[in-house]
Parts: C-alpha cells; sequence; structure tokens
C-alpha cells in the first residue's frame, strides 16, 4: 500500500480532476460519503442510534472543511441528528467547498457559526456530543495553527474522554508529510483518511494522534502513484508478508532451511545471542549454530538444547582476536551470519569486525554492538559480493551517521533511503514504525508494534528471525519485510494477552510461531 506526502496527494488529485476530467465537487462528495460510512459503523459500534444528541461537526474554510459539509449533511439524510459548526467566516468560503457549503444552507440544516457567537458557546455545545467530526484542518495547513482552531483543537484534546473523534484525512494540526503536530494538533479516536494513509501518521508525533485509522476509494486512483512516477514509501500488509515469507517444502529436510551462524555475547551479555539463535530457530531456520566466547559458552549451552555450539577463545571477557582463525575454515558452512548480538565492544574490535565481514561471503545481518564497531568501516560495504542488512535504533543510526537522535527522527524515511543507498545495505531503521530501505532506494514503512517491543532483546530476536528467512531461501528485502512485521505482530499479541507493561523477550520468541501462522493461515490463527 502507497503512503504518500502532502504533495504527492495534491499531484494526484490534480491529475484526477485536470486530466481525467473528474470535477473536485465529486471526489468532495466522494470524500464525505466514505466518512459518513465510517461514522455510520463507529456510531453503532458505540451502541448509539446517533439521535440522542446531535453529531458536532467542526469545518475550517479548505476543502477539509467542504468534506466536513457533506459529511453534516449525509448523516442528516441518513437520520442522524447533527450540527455543522463552522469555524471561518462563510465569505472566506470558495471553489468545491463553498459549493458544498451552499448545498447545505439551502437545504436549513442545523448550523453553527463563530461569526454569529462566541467559542464559549460553541464549547458548552460540544460539551456533552458522543461525537465530533474534525473537518477543520487537512493536507492544507500551512505553519503553526492560528486562531480559533487553536483554541477548539486545545478544548478538543481536553475534553475527548469518552468522546469518539473522527478526523477528516487526517487530524487538524498534523503535518501530512513530516507527522509533526503544528503548535496544536487533534487527538483523533478515528482517522479516515482519502486514497493512501499518509506520510505523517508514521513519523514523529503522528502514531500518537490518529487513533485508528482507514484509508477509503473516493475515486482518486491510488495507481496514479506510479503513473507520476511519484517516489513514496510503501505500507507493509498482511498480504505482503504472505509474499515474503519463504515457502517451505513439505518433505524439507534440516538441510532445506539453511544454516544460520549467531556470533554474539560476552561476559556481560549472554542472553543477547541466545535470544537471536532462538528466534532463528523459531522462525524456521533448519540448524542454528551459535558463536560465542568460551567463557559463557556452558551457561548457554544447558538453555538451547536445539542450538549448535561453537566456542571461541575470549580475552577480557569479549571475542579474542584469534576467534577469527577458528571462525575462518568453517565460515562457508553457513547459509547466513548474524554479528553483533551482545558482542560487546572492544579496543581492535572495528578491524576484528571488518575481517570477519571480508571472509564472511553470505548475506550478513549486523547489529547491535557490530554496528557501534562498523562505524570506521562503513566503505567495505558496497564492495561486498554478498547482501548486508543493516538494524540500527535511532541512536545506533544517529552513531553511525554522526548526528544526533533528534536529528535521524526527524527525516527517518530520507535517512534510511539515503543511507542505504549510499553504502548499497539493506537498511532496518527501527523505532516507533520501523522504516526499512534497500539499496535500490526503495523504502517500506511497518505499521504495527509498540512499546511492548521497548524492553533489551528485543532487536536481538529482529536479528535472528531476518536470519531465519534470509537462511530459508528469502531475498533480503522480502526477508526484512516479513521480519519486522511478525516481530511486531507477535509483541501485540503478547500485549493482548500480558499488557505492554509485561511483555518479555521469551513471550516474543513464545508468539512467533502464533504470529506466522496467522499470516500463512488466518482461519487457523485464532485471531
Ligand atoms: N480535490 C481535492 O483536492 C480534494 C481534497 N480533499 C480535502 O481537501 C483537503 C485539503 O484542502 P485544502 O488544500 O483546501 O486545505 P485544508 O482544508 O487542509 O486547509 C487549508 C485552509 O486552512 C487555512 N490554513 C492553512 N494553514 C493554517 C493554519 N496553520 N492555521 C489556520 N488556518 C490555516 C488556509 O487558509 C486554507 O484555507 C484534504 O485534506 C481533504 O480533506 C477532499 O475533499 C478530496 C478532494
Ligand atoms: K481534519
Amino acid at each position: 500500500m502507497y503512503v504518500l506526502g502532502q504533495d504527492d496527494m495534491r499531484k494526484m488529485d490534480r491529475y484526477t480532476i485536470e486530466q481525467l476530467g473528474l470535477p473536485g465537487v465529486v471526489l468532495m462528495e466522494n470524500a464525505g460519503a466514505r466518512v459518513t460510512e465510517e461514522i455510520v459503523r463507529l456510531v453503532a459500534e458505540k451502541g448509539d442510534n446517533g439521535t440522542r444528541y446531535p453529531i458536532m461537526i467542526l469545518a475550517g474554510h479548505g476543502h477539509n472543511g467542504g468534506d466536513g459539509f457533506v459529511v453534516a449533511r449525509r448523516l442528516s439524510d441518513l437520520g442522524y441528528k447533527v450540527k455543522l459548526c463552522l469555524l471561518a467566516a462563510p465569505e472566506k468560503l470558495a471553489g468545491d467547498a463553498k459549493v458544498h457549503y451552499d448545498v447545505y444552507r439551502r437545504r436549513n440544516l442545523p448550523f453553527w457559526s463563530v461569526q454569529d457567537a462566541s467559542l464559549e458557546e460553541l464549547f458548552i455545545l460540544l460539551e456533552p456530543a458522543p461525537v465530533i467530526v474534525d473537518a477543520m484542518l487537512g493536507t492544507g495547513i500551512k505553519g503553526e495553527v492560528r486562531s480559533p482552531y487553536r483554541e477548539v483543537i486545545g478544548w478538543l484534546n481536553r475534553h475527548r474522554k469518552d468522546k469518539t473523534v473522527v478526523a477528516v484525512d487526517l487530524p487538524s494540526g498534523l503535518c501530512a508529510e513530516t507527522g509533526k503536530v503544528q503548535g496544536e494538533a487533534v487527538r483523533a479516536t478515528h482517522t479516515i483518511t482519502f486514497v493512501c494513509p499518509k506520510k505523517g501518521f508514521f513519523l514523529q508525533d503522528g502514531p500518537q494522534y490518529i487513533g485508528e485509522w482507514k484509508a477509503v476509494d473516493i475515486s482518486v486512483p491510488p495507481s496514479l502513484a506510479e503513473t507520476l512516477h511519484l517516489n513514496v514509501p510503501l505500507l507493509i500488509t498482511d498480504d505482503d508478508v504472505h509474499e515474503a515469507l519463504p515457502r517451505r517444502k513439505s518433505h524439507g529436510h534440516k538441510g532445506s532451511f539453511g544454516h544460520a551462524l549467531v556470533i554474539g555475547g560476552s561476559s556481560a551479555y549472554i542472553g543477547a545471542p541466545l535470544f537471536a539463535a532462538q528466534a532463528a530457530l523459531n522462525s524456521g531456520a533448519g540448524l542454528v549454530t551459535l558463536a560465542v566466547p568460551d567463557i559463557i559458552y556452558p551457561q548457554l549451552a544447558a538453555q538451547s538444547p536445539a542450538t549448535i555450539f561453537l566456542p571461541l577463545p575470549t580475552e577480557n571477557g569479549y571475542l579474542a582476536q584469534d576467534a577469527l582463525q577458528v571462525l575462518e575454515n568453517k565460515l562457508e558452512t553457513y547459509d547466513t551470519l548474524v554479528v553483533g548480538p551482545g558482542l560487546g565492544r572492544w579496543p581492535g574490535g572495528g578491524e576484528w569486525l571488518a575481517r570477519l565481514l571480508k571472509l564472511a561471503h553470505m548475506p550478513v545481518v549486523v547489529d547491535a554492538d557490530g554496528l557501534a564497531m562498523l562505524k570506521s568501516h562503513l566503505s567495505l560495504l558496497p564492495k561486498r559480493d554478498r547482501p548486508v542488512i543493516l538494524t540500527p535504533h535511532p541512536g545506533e543510526m544517529a552513531r553511525l551517521l554522526g548526528a544526533t537522535v533528534g536529528e535521524v527522527e526527524s527525516d527517518r524515511l530520507g535517512i534510511a533511503q539515503r543511507f542505504a543507498q549510499e553504502h548499497g545495505v539493506h537498511l532496518v531503521l527501527k523505532g516507533h514504525r520501523t522504516v526499512l530501505a534497500t539499496p535500490e532506494g526503495k523504502v517500506w514503512i511497518n505499521p504495527l508494534g509498540h512499546d511492548a517491543l521497548a524492553k533489551g532483546g528485543s532487536g536481538d530476536i529482529l536479528s535472528g528471525i531476518i536470519a531465519a528467512f534470509v537462511a530459508q531461501g528469502a531475498a533480503p528485502e522480502q526477508a526484512v519485510i516479513a521480519s519486522v512485521y511478525i516481530h511486531a505482530l507477535a509483541a501485540e499479541r503478547c500485549a493482548a494477552e500480558k499488557s505492554r507493561y509485561s511483555v518479555l523477550p521469551t513471550d516474543v520468541l513464545e508468539a512467533l510461531g502464533p504470529a506466522i501462522l496467522s499470516i500463512v493461515d488466518p482461519a487457523r490463527s485464532g485471531q
């Protein structure tokens, strides 16, 4: 599914109107009709028949407000009580919005205008309203939200408890492009957006403001993103993951499903490599070998009977320089390598890792401390003959770039895309709405996952899943698509049972199987 920015949407609207010949008033009618259907559904879910108290429609003076006029008229025609509240002088209305405003007014339907009354009066009207529709500002917002929208949004956010707040297209005050709140933004319970989700839903403040979202058809074809050669990211869907998961052969044996090697661990971090190895096993790798410092090997071996162990020489609690000699002769046995979980950092570690990357002629996932040690050796990456997948969180990304976390977070899509292209890697920029970028410049966004994954061990599990899918034959892009989604889905399922506070990495490991099942065989998944 395409994810559109502010300009992308504008270009697609314009093309539909000017080149395809569908007038803007028709698109606005469609938009209002689709939002009306969703409101009817939400009101029914709330156990309300929509006649107890008017559905309050807050309309601005741009096209977003125009959608609101259509919603108010259509709801009224369906028998719902409504009140349209116009937050601008009617003289400011123009074009398609003016057309639909005039239609509404000619019908003599309930109307309130900021021109005739005070905001205090509006707030008294809004106070008991169970359903409020936000059609104030959409994709046309410029700069910080101004009066009177600012005051209304502030009031709404303070009084939203128990209310259904439906944002039309996007919450007023949220930037569709960056996800940044422009001074103040509506905290919607639901967002009904047009054509495709907007980038801002998945960036910065966006996820906290949009509530549950749904994209609806208004006769602007999503395929225009391709027609117009727009460079837009894609949102991962269940279907994408179904497609991306490596196919299993019923008659396959352990050799058919690949052998993953995990190199990690140090005296202080013994759990991390184990999580990665177990995640690889739970995600279908035929064989998993865990190469760890020999001082921690006995503790680990007792905990994971399904794992093969390769104890390596240790120095000061970390892998020793000569661990490479042991590895060198064995590397060709493996189909994929994860390096980093719990590895720690030691002087000369960067050179150690660089040498390992030169020796390893298989797809490699570099995570955690591996990323920190990679910083001075990035020039190696484009020269490698096999794929590299990097899985930084924003702090690790910032370190790799010599930037701040704030800089990374303010341009996640752009940074991921440029880094992946420049260094010829598949980049998984983790965080709330993980972003994936390919060496060719393709960008994906993961819509799933939340703070249940904000716990030590989560990243190790992700790297193990990626390795397993690569070991089973998935191309790196497909492997990362499936991995981030399954990982997040597993965590969401755990949180639904245990709360977001209490999900442990071991829970996520156990939930990987049911999460995969829910994709490959939804009928049997139980959810
Ligand atoms: N033909 C189209 O382009 C369609 C557009 N649609 C709707 O149109 C919206 C975009 O419409 P517009 O481009 O008219 O823009 P908006 O309706 O988002 O708002 C722009 C209006 O708000 C004012 N404004 C801008 N920044 C402000 C700020 N910071 N504080 C206060 N007021 C501000 C501007 O003066 C402008 O009149 C979409 O979000 C969608 O809801 C839909 O009707 C579908 C069809
Ligand atoms: K809105």
